[in-house]
C-alpha cells in the first residue's frame, strides 16, 4: 500500500488518502494519481445505474458491497471517535437493492414535458428518472404514467411527489397540483384504477385534498394495521425497519414499561411487548396510532407532545424501567441532558444522523451511562446517510 491509496470513504462520499487527500468516486484500495486520475482496486464497482453519479440518490454506487458495508460502520464510528467514545460495532444491517418503500421524488414541467425524479446532486435540476436501482419496483412503476398524468392535468409548476408503499398499494401525493372540473377528476379516477393505486392526494395550495380513495389506506405495524396519513413518517425500506425493531426488542427486553419518544405512527410502540408510552409531536400520526393501539386493545397511551419544547423531565423519565428514542436528525439535546440523569435501566436510542447522535451519547456517557452496542443501519443503500440503534445502561 502507498501514500496514494484511498484507504477510507469520508462522510460526504469522496475517497481519502493516507496522507489525507480527497478524490471524488474512489473506492477503497484505488489508488490516487498526481495528474488526479484514478485506478481502480477490488472495491471498485461499476454503478448499476445510468443516472450515477448525476442524481443525488446516491453517492456511492461505485462501492462494492464490502466497501459500502464498511462506509457505514466507519461513518458511526467516526462520528463516535469525534466525541471522544468508542463502542461495540455490530455488524452493519444493509438494505438490498429495489426495497424503498417511501421517497419524494419532484416533478416540474419544462419545455413541454413532465421531468420527474431525484434533484442532482447539490442542485434542484430534476433527475427524469429512467431507472432506478433503490425504489421498490411499485414505486418505480408508477413513475412514467404519473408523467403521463401531470402532463394531461396540465400541471404547470413544480411539486414534491410523495410516494409510500401502503397495504393497499401505493399511496401517491403531488404537491402544488390542482385539478379542477369533471375532465381531470375522471383522469385521476382512471389513473388510479389502471395502476392500482391506493390513495391519491393533491395539495393545490389549500391543504390535502384526497381524490381516491376505494378503501382506508393503512401501514402494518407490529402485526397492526395504522391508518396512513399522507406523507408520515415511515422507515424507508421493511428491512430497516425490521433490523431497528429487532434492535429496540432486544435493547428494552424484560421492560415491563417503555416511554417511546418521537413515536411516530408506533414502529416500536406497536411492537414492544410492554406498557408503552408514546410521545410524538405530529397531531396526525399520533391519532393514527392512538387509534391502532385502541382497536387492537393494546396498552399503549400516548400524548401528543413537542419533546423539543417540552422534553420528559427526569422525574417523568423515571417512572420507566426503558427509553426508546428516535428523534429526527437534528438529535434532542435537552431531552438527552434529562435522560442523562434518569433513573431507567436501559436507554435504545434510533439515530438517522451518526453525528447528532454521537453528540447525545456524549451527554449520556457523561452522566455516567455506557454504550452497550450499537448497531449501524444501512437503510438508504448506496447514499451516505447512515442510521443505527444503540443500547445504553448504567
Ligand atoms: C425519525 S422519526 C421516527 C418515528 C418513529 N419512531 C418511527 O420509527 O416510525 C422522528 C419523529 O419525530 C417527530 N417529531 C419531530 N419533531 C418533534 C418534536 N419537536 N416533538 C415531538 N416529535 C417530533 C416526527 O413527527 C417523527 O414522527
Amino acid at each position: 500500500m502507498t501514500s496514494d491509496t484511498i484507504l477510507r470513504v469520508a462522510a460526504r462520499g469522496d475517497g481519502v488518502t493516507a496522507d489525507g487527500r480527497h478524490a471524488a468516486f474512489a473506492a477503497p484500495g484505488d489508488s490516487l494519481h498526481a495528474d488526479g486520475t484514478l485506478s481502480h482496486g477490488p472495491h471498485h464497482q461499476t454503478p448499476p445505474c445510468r443516472h450515477f453519479p448525476e442524481c443525488g440518490g446516491c453517492q456511492l454506487q461505485h462501492l462494492d458491497d464490502e466497501a459500502y458495508a464498511a462506509f457505514v460502520t466507519d461513518r458511526v464510528a467516526s462520528a463516535l471517535a469525534g466525541q471522544e467514545l468508542a463502542a461495540d460495532l455490530r455488524a452493519p444491517l444493509v438494505s438490498p437493492p429495489d426495497t424503498r418503500r417511501r421517497a419524494t421524488l419532484h416533478a416540474e414541467a419544462k419545455g413541454g414535458r413532465i421531468l420527474l425524479g431525484f434533484t442532482a446532486e447539490k442542485s434542484h435540476a430534476i433527475v427524469d428518472l429512467r431507472e432506478c436501482h433503490v425504489l421498490a419496483p411499485a414505486l418505480f412503476a408508477i413513475v412514467a404514467p404519473l408523467r403521463g398524468l401531470l402532463q394531461s392535468l396540465g400541471f404547470r409548476r413544480r411539486g414534491d411527489v410523495h410516494l409510500t408503499l401502503a397495504d393497499q398499494g401505493l399511496d401517491v401525493m403531488v404537491s402544488n397540483l390542482t385539478a379542477d372540473g369533471l375532465d381531470a377528476a375522471e383522469a385521476i379516477t382512471a389513473f388510479c384504477e389502471r395502476h392500482g393505486v391506493a390513495r391519491f392526494t393533491i395539495d393545490g395550495g389549500y391543504g390535502l385534498e384526497t381524490r381516491w380513495e376505494p378503501r382506508p389506506v393503512t401501514i402494518t405495524l407490529g402485526g397492526q394495521p395504522v391508518p396512513l396519513p399522507p406523507a408520515s413518517f415511515l422507515q424507508a425500506t421493511q428491512e430497516g425497519e425490521d433490523a431497528l425493531v429487532a434492535a429496540m426488542r432486544e435493547a428494552t427486553q424484560g421492560a415491563g414499561t417503555i416511554a417511546d419518544l418521537f413515536a411516530g405512527l408506533g414502529t416500536f410502540s406497536l411492537a414492544l411487548p410492554a406498557r408503552v408510552y408514546a410521545a410524538e409531536g405530529a397531531r396526525d400520526a399520533l391519532a393514527a396510532l392512538k387509534a391502532a393501539a385502541g382497536r387492537a386493545q393494546l396498552p399503549v397511551f400516548t400524548e401528543h407532545r413537542d419533546l423539543y419544547r417540552r422534553p420528559l423531565t427526569v422525574a417523568e423519565l423515571d417512572r420507566f424501567d426503558a427509553i426508546v428514542i428516535d428523534p429526527p436528525r437534528a438529535g434532542a439535546r435537552d431531552q438527552a441532558e434529562a435522560l442523562a440523569a434518569c433513573q431507567a435501566k436501559v436507554i435504545g436510542y434510533v439515530s438517522c444522523n451518526p453525528s447528532s447522535f454521537a453528540r447525545d451519547a456524549r451527554l449520556l456517557v457523561d452522566g455516567g451511562w455506557r454504550i452497550d452496542w450499537v448497531q449501524p443501519v444501512g437503510q438508504f443503500r448506496w447514499s451516505t446517510h447512515v442510521e443505527l440503534a444503540a443500547r445504553f445502561v448504567r
